[in-house]
């Protein structure tokens, strides 16, 4: 278990992490998000040794990673991918890091299996492209049979195959009753592969909540009418004790409305609809608006923050959102 208690990282001005107190539970996957420079990577390495508190700590089992005695077989991370050295074999990396931690050598070949790369052991690392270095990186993590997983931007400039392989390794490894502590800055992301969430923001802990919990918080609906006949459905829509509210394009949004209770209101008031359409805020925006004051970098004039400012802004299509459960992939 890793557990975190006041724990704070000051660089010179910047308060990178600040007071952070949260448990990373076991059995699941663990989204660790926050926009860029929140805290993670920082967070991260303290919880490696990487990098030393401030003040307050954090334990691996109730001890620091500093203290534990072949650390590989507690807890595996993937920081940086290509934390290889360009000149060693993929095989070679592994047996230098399994020795280290008095692993046996047979389990360098059993997690080359795993992540797919028994067929390039034996090539130096630095011909290796950005998704073969993180199955590398992947199988360093692995090779303890760790109890705890940590993993910082996984999916980085993978291409689709890779982030889904990615993505059901660590539902696959949570399954099995590992901890998986995994961070992004995409919400979009976490909410396919996470059933927990730690928000941070400016390394101030903003939220921590399952995924089930953030998703029914933030979901809201609505469905979207257009038509020529405003005053004929307001009317009818009034009379059927539901508000409308009149958006910027001359649509109207029915928040929380059933879609074919509308459609069937205007056709018993003979209003033709243009648009009949549901409505839904993603969880990327639900997201972006939690953490709106604490993006460190905005892209423009504030751009970040305008797009989340208002729940207005955060209607899309359904189809154009974030999936509503993201537990169907
Ligand atoms: N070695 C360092 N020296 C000085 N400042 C640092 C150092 N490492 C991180 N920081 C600062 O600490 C803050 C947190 O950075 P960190 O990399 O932990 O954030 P992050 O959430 O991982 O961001 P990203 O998603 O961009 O990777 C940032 O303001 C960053 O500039």
């Amino acid at each position: 278990m890793i557990e975190l208690h006041e724990l704070t990282k000051r660089y010179g001005d910047t308060l990178a992490v600040d007071g952070l107190n949260f448990q990373v539970p076991q059995g699941v996957v663990t989204g660790f998000l926050g926009p860029n420079g929140a805290g993670k990577s920082t967070t991260m390495r303290m919880i490696l040794d990487l990098d030393r508190p401030t003040s307050g700590k954090v334990t691996i089992d109730g001890k620091r990673y500093g203290q534990l005695n072949e650390p590989l077989k507690y807890i595996g991370a993937l920081l940086e991918a290509k934390a290889v050295h360009p000149g060693r074999t993929a095989y070679d990396h592994l047996l230098w890091l399994a020795q280290s931690n008095r692993i046996p050598r047979k389990r360098v070949d059993e997690v080359l299996a795993l992540v797919g790369l028994s067929s390039v052991a034996r090539k130096r690392s630095r011909g290796f492209s950005l998704g073969m270095g993180q199955r590398l990186g992947i199988a360093s993590a692995l090779l303890g049979d760790p109890e705890i997983l940590m993993f910082d931007e996984p999916v980085n400039g993978l291409d689709p195959e890779g982030i889904l392989w990615i993505r059901n390794l660590m539902k696959g490894l949570a399954t099995e009753g590992r901890t998986v502590f995994v961070s992004s800055h995409l919400m979009s992301e976490m909410a396919l592969t996470a059933d927990h969430l730690v928000v941070i923001g400016r390394g101030k802990l903003l939220a921590n909540l399952s995924m089930a919990d953030f998703i029914k918080q933030n979901s809201r609906s609505a469905v979207r009418v257009r038509t020529p006949h405003v005053e004929q459905l307001l009317t009818a829509l009034h009379g059927a004790g539901l508000n409308a509210e009149a958006g910027p394009d001359g649509s109207y949004e029915i928040e929380d409305g059933d879609l074919a209770h509308i459609g069937e209101l205007a056709a018993s008031h003979g209003v033709t609809l243009h648009e009949l359409s549901p409505q839904q805020a993603s969880l990327e925006e639900a997201f972006m608006q939690m953490t709106a004051d604490s993006v460190e970098y905005h892209a423009g004039d504030g751009e970040g923050r305008d797009a989340a400012g208002a729940w207005g802004a955060a209607w899309q299509p359904r189809d154009a959102a974030a999936p509503a459960t993201g537990k169907e992939n």
